[in-house]
């Protein structure tokens, strides 16, 4: 494993480096000898059943869970040995997306984003409108910084949802069942965003139970089965298995 770095990328060329690692939820097992290697500006899709530990896995990079067995690396800091005062570090090196957008659903928009921006340590107005103008941009949501979240539709809710995971211009977006509340159309329109965050250089780590998506846009793919990772091709996806 590398050493500690303010770069993103280990000296292995890594964004995110597991080797070996164990997650557990509390006593169980969820995951056993899991490697994983995911070079900057990959987009990397993570499947299994419901249960399997696609989320455990995410949180695990985040820090949510504690890695106590293994070593693992992501957006800069060891897992293994990160401290309680630099999880929120690492966390604005991320942007993490979740299935049920977690907007706070007493303002609007345009407050959910400042919200976000005071919390990690923002200060000036006129850079906090400049970045929630970018960010909004990004998303094709520019004009919906008024309107509350119950105004808006789910896929515009989950856009807003990235739009807030953008704002740190984190290095790694995780994203939780990002389509799991939307229906075909909207998810199609949500992966084409998803990708072209990708190609404008993050790297994207995408949990799903949904194949016909990485069907429609393919994708190197992990999976979570029987508490093993494992890495599976394209023909190896069993894509009439569309677990919802
Ligand atoms: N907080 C918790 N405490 C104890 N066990 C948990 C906790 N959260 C999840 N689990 C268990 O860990 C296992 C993996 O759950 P996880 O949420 O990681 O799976 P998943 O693949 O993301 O599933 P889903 O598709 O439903 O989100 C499950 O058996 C689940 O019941």
């Amino acid at each position: 494993m590398a050493k500690e770095s303010h770069s993103p990328v280990n000296s292995n060329g890594y964004i995110v480096e597991l080797a070996d690692i164990l997650v557990r939820q509390e006593e169980h097992i969820i995951l056993k000898d899991v490697n994983l290697n995911v070079k900057p500006g990959e987009f990397l899709y993570m499947i299994g059943r419901v249960g399997s530990g696609k989320s455990s896995l995410l949180k695990t990079l985040y820090a949510e869970i504690p890695l106590r067995e293994g070593k693992g690396f992501a957006a800069g800091y060891h897992l293994h040995s990160i401290k309680e005062k630099d999880v929120p570090w690492l966390r604005r090196r991320m942007g993490i997306v979740f299935q049920d957008y977690q907007l706070l659903i007493d303002r609007n928009i345009y407050d959910n984003l400042l919200f976000v921006l005071k919390a990690t340590g923002w200060k000036n107005q006129v850079e906090m409108d400049h970045r929630i103008r970018e960010v909004l941009s990004e998303v094709d949501m520019v004009h919906k910084g008024y309107k509350m979240p119950h105004q808006l539709s789910g896929g515009e809710q989950q856009r807003i949802g990235i739009a807030r995971a953008l704002l740190n211009k984190p290095d790694l977006l995780l994203a939780d069942e990002p389509t799991g509340n939307l229906d075909p159309d909207t998810s199609d329109e949500l992966m084409k965003l998803l990708h072209q965050i990708c190609k404008d250089g993050k790297t994207v780590i995408m949990a799903t139970h949904n194949y016909n998506l990485i069907k429609k846009f393919p994708g190197r793919t992990v999976k979570c089965e029987d508490t093993r990772l494992s890495e599976k091709q394209q023909e190896e996806i069993d894509f009439d298995q569309l677990i919802m």
